[in-house]
């Protein structure tokens, strides 16, 4: 099939590893921007990960995707990021043995805050980032810092494979099918402080608490559940994952990176309710205005916008809280290297 329409150039960093290769294939086949959306690929990688993003691009043209325009592979970021509609930032630097928290808050600003210039620099008016590698809401601070001309809103962090894994769980402890579960909200930072809050969860459109009480044996049961084992279950799935697979999550992240960009360009299904992301907060719920927050949000008009007006429990306000002050202590360390 021909496409009249100008492709959409989508440039994935960290394209050389495991995320990246989960990516590929499911962008380039129309799976994040439509399945009748040309896309054209800008791989950015360190020299040293040039091979295996090379070997992806050969595999890329081997899938023979009619929708895939074109594959740049490049280490050069102001290459990578000229014209760029849609930023993958996955990859990052892993925090390596005997690293301090401020050692890999400085490396990873190395990174970040030369691809926030080189997005300031080249991308195009339109253009939306979501910052995958970790520590991922402070990367996407650091970024947004050295972007003084795209609005902030344009940088998001992605929190929606904490979403999917709050969804997996409730779903199983109701015995349900995921799809029937709507607005679960994960609030704060994607690390194991995040607030996974299934106050407003519904089942079919019922809430879920009480559904949940008369599967678990009454309320006093079910809050147990989940203070004891939902929260901190999804908090820590990430490390969960790495323990059972002997590496961290690779498709379940890919996979919530194509929903995280696919419902912020193309829009929140209708009645699918709310998901989550992690954007610049305005001020609401009482989060510090410009901290990179997870919020409950919706996709209206291209735009990401925090869920308004839900009611929160002191249990909820307490765990937001603490989280929010993990992204303040993080944002105040930046600070003080110099990084934003
Ligand atoms: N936010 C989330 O929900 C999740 C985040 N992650 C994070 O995603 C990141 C990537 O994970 P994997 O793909 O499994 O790691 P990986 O190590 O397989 O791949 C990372 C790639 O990034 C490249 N890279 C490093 N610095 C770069 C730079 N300055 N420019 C371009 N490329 C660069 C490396 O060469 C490597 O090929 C990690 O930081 C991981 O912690 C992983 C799972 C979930
Ligand atoms: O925990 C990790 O290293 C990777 C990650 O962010 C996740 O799986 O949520």
């Amino acid at each position: 099939m021909a496409h009249s329409r100008t492709p959409v150039t989508v440039t994935l960093t960290g394209a050389g590893g495991q995320i990246g290769y989960a990516l590929l294939f499911r962008i380039a086949s129309g799976q994040m921007l439509g399945a009748d959306v040309p896309v054209r690929l800008r791989l950015l990688e360190i020299p040293q990960g040039l091979r295996a993003a090379e070997g992806a691009a050969l595999e890329l043209q081997d899938g023979a995707f009619p929708l895939l325009a074109g594959v740049d592979v490049t280490d050069d970021r102001a290459a990578a990021f000229d014209g760029v509609n849609v930023a993958l930032l996955v990859g990052a630097r892993p925090r390596g043995p005997g690293m301090e928290r401020a050692d890999l808050l400085a490396a990873n600003g190395g990174i970040f805050g030369p691809q926030g210039a080189a997005i300031n620099a080249g991308a195009a008016d339109d253009v939306r980032i979501v910052v995958v590698g970790n520590p991922a809401n402070t990367n996407a601070l650091i970024a947004s810092a050295h972007a003084p001309d795209v609005p902030s809103e344009r940088f998001t962090a992605l929190t929606r494979l904490d979403h999917n894994r709050a969804l997996g769980q409730l779903a199983a402890a109701l015995d349900a099918p995921v799809g029937g579960i709507r607005n679960v909200s994960i609030w704060g930072n994607h690390s194991a402080s995040q607030y996974p809050d299934v106050s407003h969860a519904t089942l079919d459109g019922a809430p879920a608490l009480p559904l949940l009480a008369a599967r678990l044996g009454g309320a006093e049961p079910a809050e147990r559940w989940l203070a004891d084992e939902f929260i901190p279950r999804v908090a820590k799935r990430g490390a969960e994952i790495i323990e059972v697979r002997g590496s961290s999550s690779v498709a379940s992240a890919a996979s919530a990176t194509i929903d995280h960009m696919r419902d912020w360009v193309g829009g929140s299904p209708a009645g699918a309710g709310w998901t989550s992301a992690a954007l610049p907060s305005d001020g609401s719920y009482g989060v510090p205005e410009g901290l990179i927050s997870s919020f409950p949000v919706e996709s209206v008009g291209g735009q990401l916008r925090i869920v308004q007006g839900l009611e929160i429990s002191a249990f909820s306000r307490a765990r937001i809280d603490a989280s929010v002050a993990e992204l303040i202590a993080e944002r105040d360390a930046v600070r003080a290297l110099g990084l934003i």
